[in-house]
């Protein structure tokens, strides 16, 4: 049987479809005999099977029942077999699928660059890129736009580079050794950029090139019309003269920036969802992310409108060794038979080693493919040197990258990709254009702004009534109806995995994800409580995961203040077979106080609302009785910076501060990926001047000194006991009894230096300046030290009396803070670090007893008595 390929690209013989085509893929599929397990992946094989199971179902008379019952068991059979081989790689791609070496025509007046068109021959221009797949313009910049922009990307260096200056070689070295020379923005707004977007020789060179649409029926869209070309929203780059220095030299690569099994329309991409969020719809761990989308979500020869074409606005005069873009010429002609020298998608995922080219799947079905650098298309690649002021252009099918700057010049360009507005959905183009238009406010316009961002006027609005407000709503329910199609009914796990593949093949969630999720399992596990509450839904995943992990007629509370989200919540926990564990509760903390106080204690509550809000959350439930001794606080997206940031004791995060140093809880931090969770119990209660409790009044504000109540710190309790709890807690490794003994017993209530009474400022100064690194005390030092203090400010009685035992409470501090920092926190510390905690256990010691003490005891006595008599 022989099937014409919808893309017409090559007759396919069924039922060895090399691209495994749609019309082949549907004939499989209705046909038993066909031995699906050799060319199909996996999951198409399941998939046959239960459609196969469906019909099954569906038979009414017993012909039927018996030719489905054949066909499901000729599956069933295929299924086991391919679940059981190791999927097979498809063939490398060969060299044989790669075009012709080809020389390129050089501009005839100088012959270092390659040949290029003025903007008003655009036939000629559009005849090259034909046969080359690329095409260089020149004089599209004046060179007063060049410097212009040149300049304004020096000024942003300048900004963000302290010390760097353009004029100053020697400051170059500041600038970051960005592997691609990129700015970290997805998208770059300044007035030179977003000028150079609207110039007129720009959009007549994306005009030569690109496809026409003609005339659409229900054209709707803010740009005047569908063949009006639309501009992308990029950034810029800058290479420096690597021939000074070798290490600013950029990375070589050779790529696509389209997923090209999408790209061929053999795969679905989601780009019409794209909405383009800014700051009001942001997502904001992937700002400005659908401008990157829509550059790789291309949907190209599926879709009958058109493609996409690359470019590079070059600003300098840009030779061969000056570094920049490559191009693979005429790789548009091969690409299809390339594509199916690759087989399926799923083969050349990751990876694996120097030798795989690999596909990089990215948000809306987008991607880009990369090439080994042992890939023999290397050679095929080819330089284009171009004057200051050209355009570079090339179809997205061109396989392209850069070469390294080897030379005393700098690179630098400006990125703009162009492609017809009749391509994009009424929804897709007036979001877009909404957005852009925010994004360049105040920054003069031109004639072509509403061709190329879709509005005229800097304040106009461009999103019409009619249409559905946008809002980051449309992916949450297109997950919502992904999760709720492909998860089984009842299959929480299934559930929690269909939410994970959208969220790393499609679009990206907010949800807690796997890795910090296994982390809340298990905490949920450890804690096994009987009521937990959750702020924060959003579309179910944690309230679902949570739920799974909960003891028999435990019930989990979650709050959510979105009406839509905690519906699509709601639909998830029902999917799964969880409704009669969880409860959403629509509203706030705030909102929902009284119903929350009815259902109090929880025994479990999981923070993943707004991290802003976390602390005065807490704190909140901490004054409504809603926390108890026991509860377990789980903590999402703390940190954000690096791995080692976020475990200080003290970091970015006020809440994070809070449960870390606060006697009430002991914390520890999980990494994630991004960012990571923190895990809190709740520590007993220690009632307000009862046993073992050291009553240190301070005046509210001015830290007097006072230190009132009439008992001292070693009435309250045994620092001796105190010194040799750490002893023992280290001998038994048992971090956790020493610090829930220590926060009750001795930080509960002596506050910390700088904020305490300031007796306690001194005696931890003394105690940290006042000895050697072999531990002896160096009198002079204290003597003069207490006596400068005293000529500023002198000592009650109580403090005096007082002094020694806080100078030996500082000393256990610090010998208890380096003990959990570098034995419990930072695990990996060395050997040295992890012993310091043995010199200030030590200080305690011999400030609670023997000749050291005296020695103070006397010292202070001999300051307090010179200060009187002065
Ligand atoms: C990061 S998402 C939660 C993710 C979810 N816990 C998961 O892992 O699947 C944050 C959610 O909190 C909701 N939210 C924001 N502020 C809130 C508040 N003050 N009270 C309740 N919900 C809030 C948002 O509407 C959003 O749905």
């Amino acid at each position: 049987m022989t099937v014409t390929c919808w893309q017409n690209m090559a007759a396919c013989v069924h039922p060895a479809c090399p691209i495994k085509c749609k019309a082949c893929f549907a004939s499989m599929a209705s046909d038993p005999g066909i031995p699906v397990t050799q060319h199909l992946s996996v999951s198409e094989v399941e998939d046959l099977y239960n459609a196969a199971l469906a019909d099954v179902q569906e038979a009414v008379t017993a012909e039927q029942r018996k030719e489905r019952g054949q066909r499901l068991a000729a599956l069933s059979k295929a299924l086991r077999a391919a679940k059981r081989k190791p999927a097979e790689k498809t063939k490398r791609p060969e060299w044989l699928s790669y075009p012709e070496p080809t020389a390129l025509p050089c501009c005839p007046e100088d012959q270092r660059y390659v040949k290029s068109y003025r903007t008003d021959d655009g036939q000629g221009a559009k005849e090259f890129f034909e046969q080359y797949g690329f095409v260089v313009f020149r004089d599209v910049l004046e060179p007063a736009e060049c410097e212009a922009t040149v300049s304004e990307i020096w000024t942003s260096l300048e900004e963000r580079t302290p010390g760097l200056e353009r004029d100053q070689p020697e400051t170059w070295s500041l600038l970051s050794s960005e592997r691609y020379g990129l700015p970290e923005e997805q998208a770059v707004f300044t007035p030179q950029m977003v000028a150079n977007r609207q110039n007129s020789r720009v959009y007549a060179a994306l005009d030569a090139v690109l496809p026409r649409i003609g005339s659409l029926e229900d054209f709707d869209s803010p740009h005047p019309d569908p063949d009006s070309v639309v501009v992308t929203q990029d950034r810029w780059c800058i290479y420096r003269p690597a021939a000074r220095d070798d290490g600013w030299r950029t990375a070589e690569n050779l790529h696509l920036d389209v997923n090209p099994w999408t790209y061929a329309g053999l795969k679905a991409t989601e780009i019409e969802t794209l909405r383009y969020g800014t700051e009001e719809f942001s997502d904001h761990r992937f700002p400005l992310q659908d401008f990157r989308a829509e550059l790789t979500a291309v949907q190209g020869r599926g879709c009958p409108t058109g493609e996409h074409v690359q470019g590079v606005l070059n600003l300098l005069d840009n030779l061969e060794e000056d570094g920049g873009t490559r191009v693979v010429p005429g790789f548009q002609h091969s690409f299809m038979q390339w594509l199916q020298s690759l087989g399926a998608m799923e083969d050349n995922l990751s990876q694996s080693g120097q030798r795989d080219n690999w596909v990089l799947r990215r948000a809306a079905g987008g991607g880009s493919f990369k090439f080994s650098s042992l890939d023999p298309i290397h050679a095929l690649s080819r330089r284009i040197p171009m004057r200051a002021g050209s355009f570079l252009v090339w179809n997205q099918l061109v396989v392209h990258g850069s070469c390294a700057n080897r030379s005393n010049n700098f690179r630098m360009a400006q990125f703009i990709t162009g492609f017809r507005a009749g391509e994009m959905s009424p929804e897709r183009a007036w979001a877009r254009a909404a957005a852009v238009q925010r994004l360049c406010a105040g920054l003069p316009l031109t004639p072509l702004a509403p061709h190329v961002f879709g509005f005229s006027e800097p304040s106009e609005p461009t999103r019409p009534s009619r249409l559905e407000p946008v809002s980051l709503a449309s992916r949450e329910r297109m997950a919502c109806e992904h999760v709720l199609a492909s998860a089984r009914k009842g299959d929480a796990e299934g559930l929690l995995k269909a939410f994970e593949d959208f969220h790393l093949h499609c679009r990206p969630l907010l949800h807690v994800g796997e890795r910090k999720g296994e982390h809340l399992d298990a905490a949920v596990r450890a804690r096994r409580p009987a009521r937990a509450l959750e702020l924060g839904s959003y579309l179910g995943y944690s309230a679902v995961r949570i739920a799974r992990c909960l003891p028999d007629g435990a019930h989990l509370y979650s709050v959510e203040e979105n009406w839509q989200n905690a519906m699509f919540a709601e639909a998830s926990v029902e999917h799964a077979g969880q409704e009669a564990k969880v409860v959403v509760l629509r509203g706030t903390v705030e909102l929902l106080k009284q119903r929350l106080l009815e259902l109090a204690p929880f025994d479990f509550v999981f923070l993943d609302h707004q991290k802003a809000l976390y602390l005065e959350e807490i704190q909140r439930l901490e004054a409504w009785g809603l926390i108890q001794e026991g509860t377990v606080i789980v903590a999402d997206n703390i940190g954000g910076c690096s791995r080692a940031d976020c475990r200080r004791v003290t970091c970015g995060c006020a809440y994070a501060n809070y449960v870390r140093s606060s006697a009430h809880y002991h914390s520890r931090f999980y990494w994630g990926s991004r960012d990571g969770i923190e895990v809190s119990r709740a520590l007993p209660k220690i009632p307000a001047g009862g046993a073992g409790c050291v009553v240190v009044e301070k005046s509210d504000s001015e830290r007097d000194g006072r230190v009132a109540g009439g008992k001292t710190l070693s009435d309250a309790f045994d620092l001796r006991c105190a010194a040799g709890w750490l002893r023992l807690c280290h001998a038994t490794e048992c971090a956790a009894s020493l610090s829930l003994w220590f926060r009750r017993s001795l930080w509960e209530v002596p506050d910390d230096s700088c904020v305490g009474p300031y007796v306690v400022d001194l005696a931890v100064c003394a105690s940290a300046c006042c000895f050697s690194a072999a531990n002896e005390l160096m009198e002079p030092r204290l003597r003069v030290l207490l006596k400068e203090y005293l000529r500023q400010r002198t000592l009650s009685p109580l403090e005096v009396q007082t002094f020694p035992d806080f100078m030996a409470a500082g000393a256990l501090a610090c010998s208890f803070y380096r003990f959990c920092e570098f034995n419990v926190r930072q695990s990996d510390a060395d050997a040295k670090a992890k012993d310091s905690y043995k010199l200030m256990a030590q200080r305690v010691e011999l400030l609670l007893d023997g000749p050291v003490r005296k020695a103070v005891v006397d010292a202070l006595a001999d300051a307090v008595g010179a200060a009187a008599a002065s």
